[in-house]
């Protein structure tokens, strides 16, 4: 089927041009180039006959910027002449249009994204529809990209550097009344009529319009280079910018390049320039990853992981028993949600605990704007703060989110599930204990599933699903659709020690751990893993976490260990250096007496110079590039073993959850995406020399081996 541009002329000779392509979204690729280039020909040609032009769209968004799926197929070397025609075709059109003549509104009826909103930038005015489905913004950084459709440009052009800058840097998605505020959008709307009825007002009381920057005399809002605050505001972001992206990402750099050239040079040579970095940009690793990271975010929002033929369900009342950090947490995220909520501890001081950190969160969005009162009474009346197991009568999901105790655990299975509702799923908040094992105390072990939330609730976008042997299709089809329901991303793994998240998690500050052992300098360590692009090194990680609770997760597998029969290795340098820093040192970890940093009341933090002096060799000397990749190869190998054994679901799960999860670095687009950007022959090989120089947790496991030899890559 083939798209179209619908073209519509009305009694007041306005023309209507709405853009319905053949894929799922209107999208900047080859036949958005044949459809708009004969939109324009034709208005164009019937110039004399035309009052104005509004641009709208048939489908649920409005445009979804550049093509991404064609964008990924890009080879390096071989397509930048192509890209660069495309950039400039596309752009030439957008002038063609800007200079008809005649009035061109953008009627924004959904969201318009990067080339999306770059379109709406060419046209004299916009008329955003006021729904929540409107995002309007240029989000192109966040793919390792730039707004090469003139975006950069006119929005400098538009508004001026000061106030472009941070949402070209931060690729920000506004919504429509947000984008008005700020100045992206000059009307809002109530529905599709108000749209309409606005945009055609507008053309009949501006018959001659034309954009600010084919007008004589133009200049850019608050000046150009020759002003000392532009000049310094651009020659400040270059040092900001490179600590910030370690020279990781190559976007942001490139976007402030085109800004500066925006104010150096005129107006079409600016737009060439943007086109020549777009293109240097589309085929870089960085942007493809990025790119890929998108696509498997849809796979698996779009319910990948999923059993299929399961209808959507949705949780009305959900019961959470314990309100401490996570209970609160997830007792706030469902209440925002619309469920009625039951916090229940076990004494009444401690549920009120928990309901008042919701209040909290929702007078700081008060404060900021973001919530009436209305809205917030209404939320806080669907918590209710409980002793009384009675409560819990009718959920439909019920989720503990106490210590981490399999007796714990088994006891208030026990105890509370009798008062699910009919078909009511159990889900059990825990990042160690395997499911299976918690399942045991279950009468419906069926029913019975891992949710495994991050810290803080409210702010991390994920949730590891974790199936029990015994947890059936429907449980798991709840339990996805709940996560949904409350806006977190659901990755879905098998049962294991440690899931995945917890378990490469684990492995990022264990090797942290280990170069501590042999030596390394520990400032060292942590800059050198930032500089791979961890948001935090691993010992800063480990006193986060905190020596205690890592010596108790220890004491915990070890237990398990013999429980289940299993050979799990729990002699692990993170273990090693947990308990000298409890047991000999009593520094506990951050929240306490400090860890491997000593923590000052201003906030700053400084190595512990104990553990330099009882550690540090000052003979060993490691090559940097080995401990960045052992800080990486350690998550990825261990992540390699995930999927093999079958813990992992799918290669996006993975990407997806240690990106999100984990914090690892965003440019790789995962762990799973990193080896292929590496090159699956060239890590295998590398793998192989880390286990060779550094020991066995490096050494390629048989799937990596596999797909080496098979000349395939991990998708
Ligand atoms: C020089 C210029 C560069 C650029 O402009 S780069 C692109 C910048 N644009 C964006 O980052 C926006 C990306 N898209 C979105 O955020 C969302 O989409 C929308 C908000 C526009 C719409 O959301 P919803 O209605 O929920 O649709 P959905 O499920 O996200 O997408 C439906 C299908 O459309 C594909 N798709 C979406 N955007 C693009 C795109 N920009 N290029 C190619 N395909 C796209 C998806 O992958 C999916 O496809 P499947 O049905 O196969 O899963």
């Amino acid at each position: 089927m083939s798209g179209t541009f619908n073209y519509v002329k009305d009694s007041n000779n306005i023309v209507t041009v709405t853009m319905d392509m053949s894929g799922p979204v209107n999208a900047m690729n080859d036949e958005y180039i044949e459809l708009m280039s004969a939109t324009i020909e034709r208005l164009e040609a019937e110039r004399a006959d035309i009052a104005g032009v509004i641009l709208t769209s048939a489908k649920s968004s409005f445009f979804a910027g550049g093509d991404i799926k064609n964008m990924l197929k890009a080879v390096p070397g071989v397509d930048e002449p192509a890209l660069f025609a495309q950039a400039e075709s596309i752009k030439g059109m957008l002038r063609r249009l800007e200079k008809l003549g005649k009035p061109v509104v953008a009627a924004i009826n959904g969201a318009a994204l990067g080339g999306g909103y770059e379109i709406c930038l060419a046209c004299h005015y916009r008329v955003a529809l006021n729904s929540p489905a409107v995002l309007i913004g240029l989000p192109e950084v966040s793919l390792g990209l730039l707004p090469g459709g003139g975006g950069v440009v006119r929005l400098v052009s538009k508004m001026g550097v000061e106030k472009a800058i941070m949402p070209l840097l931060e690729g920000t998605r506004f919504k429509a009344d947000k984008a008005a505020a700020f100045g992206l959008v000059e009307e809002l709307a109530t529905d599709t009529d108000d749209m309409m009825a606005k945009a055609k007002a507008w053309i009949l009381a501006n018959p001659e319009a034309a954009n600010p920057w084919d007008i004589k005399g133009f200049k850019i809002p608050g000046g150009d280079l020759r002003k000392p605050n532009i000049a310094q505001m651009i020659q400040g972001a270059v040092p900001m910018l490179a600590q910030k992206t370690k020279g990781l990402m190559p976007a942001p750099a490139k976007i402030l390049d085109v800004i500066a050239n925006t104010l150096r040079v005129d107006f079409d040579t600016a737009l060439r320039i943007e086109s020549r970095a777009l293109t240097s940009l589309v085929t870089t690793p960085q942007a493809k990853n990025m790119m890929t990271f998108f696509l498997q975010m849809n796979q698996v929002n779009g319910g990948g992981s999923r059993p299929k033929d399961i209808a959507k369900s949705k949780v009305k009342k959900v019961g959470i028993l314990g309100a401490g950090m996570m209970g609160q947490g997830i007792a706030y995220v469902s209440a925002l949600a619309g469920m009625d909520v039951v916090l229940k501890d076990i004494s009444q001081d401690a549920a009120d605990k928990g309901k008042a950190y919701t209040e909290k969160l929702l007078n700081k969005a008060l404060e900021r704007g973001r919530m009436t009162e209305d809205k917030k009474a209404g939320i806080l009346g669907r918590i209710t703060a409980s002793v009384d197991a009675k409560d819990l009568q009718g959920c439909d999901l019920i989720i503990e989110a106490v210590f981490e105790s399999v007796d714990l655990k088994h006891a208030m299975t026990k105890e509370l599930e009798p008062l699910l509702a009919e078909g009511g799923v159990w889900g059990s908040n825990t990042s160690t204990l395997p499911i299976t094992l918690l399942a045991e105390a279950s009468a419906k072990p069926e029913n019975f599933i891992g949710i495994h939330f991050f810290s803080p609730v409210d702010k991390m976008p994920l949730v590891e699903i974790i199936v029990g042997d015994k947890t059936s299709p429907e449980t798991l089809a709840k339990a996805f659709d709940y996560a949904q329901q409350i806006k977190k991303t659901p990755i879905v793994v098998n049962d294991s020690r440690g899931f995945f998240t917890s378990r490469v998690f684990g492995t990022f500050v264990d090797e942290g751990a280990v170069l501590i052992e042999e030596g390394v300098e520990p400032v060292l360590i942590e800059n050198l893993a930032k500089l791979v692009g961890m948001p935090v090194g691993p010992l800063a990680v480990h006193d986060e976490v905190s020596q205690q609770l890592t010596t108790k997760i220890v004491a915990t597998n070890r237990e398990l260990n013999e429980r289940l029969g299993d050979d799990m290795n729990v002699d692990t340098a993170t273990g090693r250096m947990s308990k000298i820093f409890v047991e000999e040192y009593k520094r506990n970890g951050k929240a306490y007496e400090g860890g491997y940093y000593d923590y000052a009341a201003d906030g700053s933090k400084a190595i512990w110079p104990t553990i330099r002096e009882r550690f540090v060799k000052p003979e060993i000397e490691l090559p940097n590039l080995d401990i960045k990749e052992r800080i990486l190869f350690r998550q990825v190998v261990e992540s390699v073993r995930c999927l093999e054994e079958g813990v992992l679901k799918s290669v996006a799960d993975g990407n997806i959850g240690s990106i999100m999860g984990i914090g690892f670095p965003p440019y790789t687009g995962g762990v799973f995406q990193y080896i292929n950007t590496y090159g699956v022959q060239k890590f295998a090989d590398r793998a192989a020399e880390l286990s060779a120089l550094y020991g066995e947790r490096f050494t390629p496991p048989a799937l990596l081996l596999e797909k080496a030899a098979a000349g395939e890559q991990f998708v």
